[in-house]
């Protein structure tokens, strides 16, 4: 039996009548990287604060690392890590000053202190920056110094609230990679985000609207089950296609991705290229094929976007 590290049942939030999150259910296995992939104001933030136990629940139950929380928060915040959305360390600290800061709240001391901050400055490229004021940093470095902030006690458990929006593709490809070696080494890892790229890297996702969650499962097990085929028209008009197909019997929804419209065809629909094809809309479409589905598609299937 695999290892579970958070357990929530009926998880609910409410900010007077508004409820931001609205009877979440999870369970999250030690060593993977699970994603909560949602627009903004889904309540991934919400949910990932009562997870961590800064945030009391409305209702429901939630058991992170074996520990009930809120009741034992004290004792989880020396057992997981969180990096918030907003860089919320000192800017007129530098980074040795907020490491050996951050050491001090975690309760190292010591040779281990100087162990911990040497190994992470050094993993996270930042022994060069040491006496840099993170203020002074730019988003990459901030990034990295957020982390290395995060894992500086060496927590099983790592939270991370869309750690990858303020910085550019190629840093968040090699944040990426050093989340992977952080599972490698025994973390297991909890992230939000609203990127679809970042989401499908993650071993398992919750996609989340309006407070509650649409799917939950491995990015290719969602694809395989979304209950649409994905068909691809290439040709002249394709907006007027587009407002000719939404709306009409068998079709989910139909986007523009460059010269391409992307058409979701539900799956009781055995031929969906014939489907479509058969269309008078399409008759002057030069290409119809159908494509292999994406983590979009997915979320398209999932949330209000495909019943629009
Ligand atoms: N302290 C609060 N008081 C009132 N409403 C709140 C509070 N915190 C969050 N909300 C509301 O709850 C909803 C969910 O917010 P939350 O920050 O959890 O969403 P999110 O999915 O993390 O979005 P984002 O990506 O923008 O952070 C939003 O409508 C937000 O305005």
């Amino acid at each position: 039996m695999p290892e579970i590290v958070v357990r929530a049942e009926g998880l609910v939030k409410k900010f007077k009548d508004f409820s931001a999150v609205d009877g979440l259910d999870l369970t999250i296995e030690r060593g993977m990287i699970y994603g909560f992939l949602g627009p903004n104001g889904s309540g991934k933030t919400t949910a990932m604060r009562m997870l961590t136990g800064l945030l009391t629940p409305t209702e429901g139950k939630v058991e992170v690392l074996g520990l009930s929380v809120p009741k034992d928060a004290e004792t989880l915040k020396y057992k997981i890590g969180y990096m918030t959305q907003t860089f919320s360390l000192y800017g007129d600290l530098t980074v040795l000053e907020n490491l050996r800061f951050m050491a001090t709240i975690y309760g190292l001391s010591g040779k281990k202190r100087k162990q911990r901050i040497g190994e992470v400055m050094e993993r996270y490229e930042l022994t060069d920056l040491k006496d840099r004021f993170a203020g002074k940093m730019s988003g990459g470095q901030r990034q990295r110094l957020a982390l290395a902030a995060a894992v500086l006690h060496e927590p099983q458990l790592l939270f991370l609230d869309e750690p990858t929006s303020a910085v550019d593709p190629e840093s968040r490809r090699h944040f990426w990679e050093q989340l992977f070696d952080l599972v490698e080494g025994g973390t297991s890892i909890v992230v939000t985000t609203h990127f679809m790229d970042e989401a499908e890297r993650c071993h398992r996702i919750a996609i989340m609207e309006a407070g509650q969650k649409r799917a939950d499962g491995a990015p290719k097990d969602l694809m395989a089950a979304m209950g649409a085929n994905v068909v691809e028209i290439e040709g002249p008009n394709l907006r007027d296609i587009r407002r000719e197909l939404l709306g009409a019997e068998g079709i989910v929804a139909a986007a523009q991705l460059g010269a391409r419209l992307r058409v979701l065809v539900k799956d009781d629909i055995a031929d969906p290229e014939g489907f479509l094809k058969a269309k008078a809309a399409t008759g002057g479409a030069s290409l119809i094929e159908r494509v292999r589905p994406n983590l979009e598609d997915v979320f398209v299937t999932a949330t209000g976007e495909g019943r629009q």
